[in-house]
């Protein structure tokens, strides 16, 4: 006979342990978190903790999944992702996201970036379900942790196909950011159209872009990374920017450690190539 997995045993630990996250997540996912509603409730949020949230490791880009995704950018409601930019008075966002961090796994480069630009909205996107579970539970508890300070209001995480809906979520020249960080590798030569930068995908990240916008690409795979910048350089809308650029930019440097992939390199002392390119004036048409 075979046996459940554990996420679905409900005499396991994961399985009760997803229960009440769960709903917690329901429950908070999207309500203004404020000094108010944590003194209601009192006590600390524990920070969720990844073993519960195991899946495999990858999730096929191709694949029909399940996803919610608006028909166009107007029919996003942003109010959900981040209440305190919602202006009740006029019933439109004071900002809309300018920060976009592509297959965001855990979160990690959001959580370091918030503090960092607390004017903008930073979206994570990420595939797969678990491991979006864990990034709003991480925000849900960083949010009720950090009332006070209002902290990590401007970080959000949508589940979603980055390789199929971006447009769908960003006007034209909305974003101002994107990162890439660590992309899944899609090593064998017949795998190489799942990568997340190609020809196709880098005419639509520079649809969203903005003129001046900024792609940040790292990763410790040194053919992807070739790979990666090919494909950019290649590219009419982007230029690559110069090592000196990337050693000012304290985005490269959160970049370079934020990321719990990132320091996974770094515990094996892995290298990391990291090449950032900029969106260029789109040349006009005579
Ligand atoms: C190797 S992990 C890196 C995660 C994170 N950026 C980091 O540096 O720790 C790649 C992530 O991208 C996600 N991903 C892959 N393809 C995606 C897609 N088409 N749309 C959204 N997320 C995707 C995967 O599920 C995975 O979590």
């Amino acid at each position: 006979m075979k046996t459940k997995p554990l996420s679905q045993d409900p005499g396991s630990k994961r399985y009760a342990y997803r229960v009440n996250k769960e709903e917690n997540r329901k429950e908070l996912k999207h309500v203004k978190i404020d000094e108010n509603s944590v003194a209601q409730k009192n006590g600390k949020l524990d920070l969720p903790k990844k073993k519960f949230y195991r899946q495999r490791a990858h999730s096929n880009p191709f694949s029909d999944h399940q996803l919610d995704y608006p028909a166009s950018p107007d029919e996003m409601d942003w109010s959900k992702l981040y209440p305190h930019f919602y202006d009740q008075e006029t019933g439109k966002m004071a900002k809309q996201v300018t920060i976009a961090d592509i297959g965001c796994g855990f979160g990690g480069l959001m959580v370091d970036l918030s503090p960092e630009f607390p004017d903008e909205l930073i979206l994570g996107m990420e595939i797969r379900v678990q491991v979006t579970n864990y990034v709003e539970d991480r925000i849900i508890a960083l949010r009720s942790n950090h009332a006070k300070e209002e902290g990590y209001q401007n970080i959000n995480v949508l589940r979603g196909n980055a390789m199929k809906f971006l447009p769908n979520f960003f006007h034209k020249g909305q974003l101002s950011k994107m990162f890439f960080c660590f992309p899944d590798p899609h090593f064998k030569q017949r795998k190489h159209k799942a990568r997340i930068i190609t020809n196709t995908l880098l005419s639509e990240y520079a649809y969203v872009l903005k003129e001046g916008g900024v792609v940040y690409t790292i990763t410790d795979v040194e053919d992807l990374h070739h790979w990666m910048v090919k494909h950019l350089e290649e590219h009419p809308l982007f230029e690559r920017l110069s090592e000196s650029w990337e050693n000012e930019d304290k985005c490269v440097s959160i970049m370079r450690n934020a990321t719990e992939e990132g320091k996974k390199v770094e515990r094996k002392r892995g290298d990391k190539f990291v090449a950032c390119f900029r969106r260029v004036q789109t040349p006009e048409i005579i």
